[in-house]
């Protein structure tokens, strides 16, 4: 096995790592995938239907599966629910009922933090650690066929742990993620929903919008549907996702969703105005802004192996200090492939991301830095 991952077998006390994924779907697939055949894991896979468990069986995504919650979470070191949103409490509170292994992790995968973390307290009495957990990968697809081991390789993977969750927990979780080749950033749950409403859950809300109204005209003429091309189709694509997930999501994060909305309304009318107003600087304006922004977005290279060694350094709010840690690496003659700032965390004024082709540049990287007391996070 690859030295870049951790292997649980490495300790005697842990020679197998029991692992249940409650919802074997896109996502749940997904995970099960990335753990299955690991050296001491079992991937357990629970289903409501006895006709999907045995699929997931036979598909070779999971070890075995069963229906029953009891069995699937019997001595498990890590519980995965992947349900729709609107499920996992359910979840929680059927975990909540059943004699859980002392100091597992049970954590999940939903689209929405806040509501699921504060209902996962019930777990405390039974000795279980709740982290929320949220990987920002996935497709319009959905079901056990959607799922594939590279799902979420280079993606961003959000936890978020509350005050009470010990480090020692969100490290072995942490651990066990390396699997995913994801990259773990932590952030509060409220916050989360903040933004992942506006990143995620409101252009699928305005992409499904746009596919119902231009829908609407193609009913009185054909020519619409028969010409939507390029354009329509890149910003539409997520109008294909699953009804209920979606369905769940949006209803989850409402008081967030109906401001963002409302701020869209008011982005509309600013350009409805421009228009009126023949105001072609205006919209131009608008061109450049948006085209500006959206050139300094991570770029996501799913699956890529070129460009995964990354490290992340707390950055002071100081003029040049980019510029310094930059030729600090270049006198060193570490090659770095791309130095990006990312806003990610509230406690630190910045981050930077700095990304490698070679592993030994990350190693030597993490080494320099922290010798010149910068504060460094894989
Ligand atoms: N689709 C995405 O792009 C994406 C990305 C990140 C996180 N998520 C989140 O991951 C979770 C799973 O989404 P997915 O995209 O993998 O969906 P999916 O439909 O592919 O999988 C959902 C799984 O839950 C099971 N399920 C559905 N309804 C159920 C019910 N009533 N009771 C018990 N099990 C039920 C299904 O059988 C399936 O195994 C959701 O909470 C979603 O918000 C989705
Ligand atoms: O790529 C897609 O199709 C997605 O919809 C993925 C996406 C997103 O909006 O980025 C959707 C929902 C998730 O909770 C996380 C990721």
């Amino acid at each position: 096995m690859s030295g870049e991952f951790s292997d649980f077998t490495e300790s005697k006390e842990s020679l197998r790592l029991k692992i249940a994924i409650f919802g074997v779907g896109l996502i749940g697939g997904s995970l099960a995938l990335c753990f299955k055949g690991k050296p001491g894991v079992e991937v357990v896979g629970h289903s409501v239907n006895a006709a999907s468990t045995e699929k997931y069986v036979a598909r070779g995504v999971v070890d075995w599966a069963t229906t029953s919650v009891e069995e699937a979470s019997k001595d498990a070191d890590f519980l995965f629910l992947c349900v729709p949103v609107g499920r996992l409490e359910e979840y929680v509170d059927e975990l909540a009922s059943l004699p859980l292994k002392a100091g597992c992790i049970v954590t999940d995968v939903g689209s929405t933090k806040a509501s699921v973390v504060r209902h996962a307290d019930k777990l405390l009495p039974r000795g279980a650690v709740f982290i929320g957990g949220h990987p920002m990968a996935g497709s319009e697809r959905s079901g056990v066929e959607a799922a594939s081991l590279h799902l979420l390789e280079n993606a961003y993977y959000v936890l978020t742990p509350t005050e009470g969750t010990s480090e020692e927990h969100i490290l072995k979780l942490e651990k066990l993620l390396k699997w995913t080749r994801a990259h773990i950033v932590k952030t509060d749950a409220v916050l989360h929903d903040d933004i992942v409403g506006a990143i995620s859950h409101l252009p699928h809300m305005i992409a499904v919008a746009l596919v119902n109204q231009i829908a609407g005209y193609n009913e009185s003429n054909e020519l619409y549907r028969m010409l939507a091309a390029g354009g329509f189709r890149d910003i539409t694509r997520i109008a294909s996702g699953d009804p209920v997930i979606w369905r769940d999501i949006l209803l989850n994060n409402r008081e967030v969703m109906l401001k963002l909305v409302r701020d869209w309304q008011g982005e509309m009318e600013r350009f409805a105005s421009l228009l009126e107003e023949g105001d072609g600087e205006g919209v131009a304006e608008q061109f450049r802004r948006a085209g500006q922004f959206r050139s300094q977005l991570p770029e996501r290279r799913k699956g890529m192996i070129t460009s995964i060694y990354e490290c992340y350094v707390d950055v002071p709010d100081h003029p040049g200090i980019i510029g310094k840690i930059a030729t600090e690496l270049g006198q060193a003659k570490i090659n770095l492939s791309n130095l990006q700032i990312i806003e990610s965390r509230e406690d630190v004024p910045g981050v930077l991301r700095l990304s490698f082709q070679q592993s030994e540049d990350q190693d030597k990287a993490t080494a320099l830095l922290k010798s010149l007391n910068y504060a460094v996070h894989m």
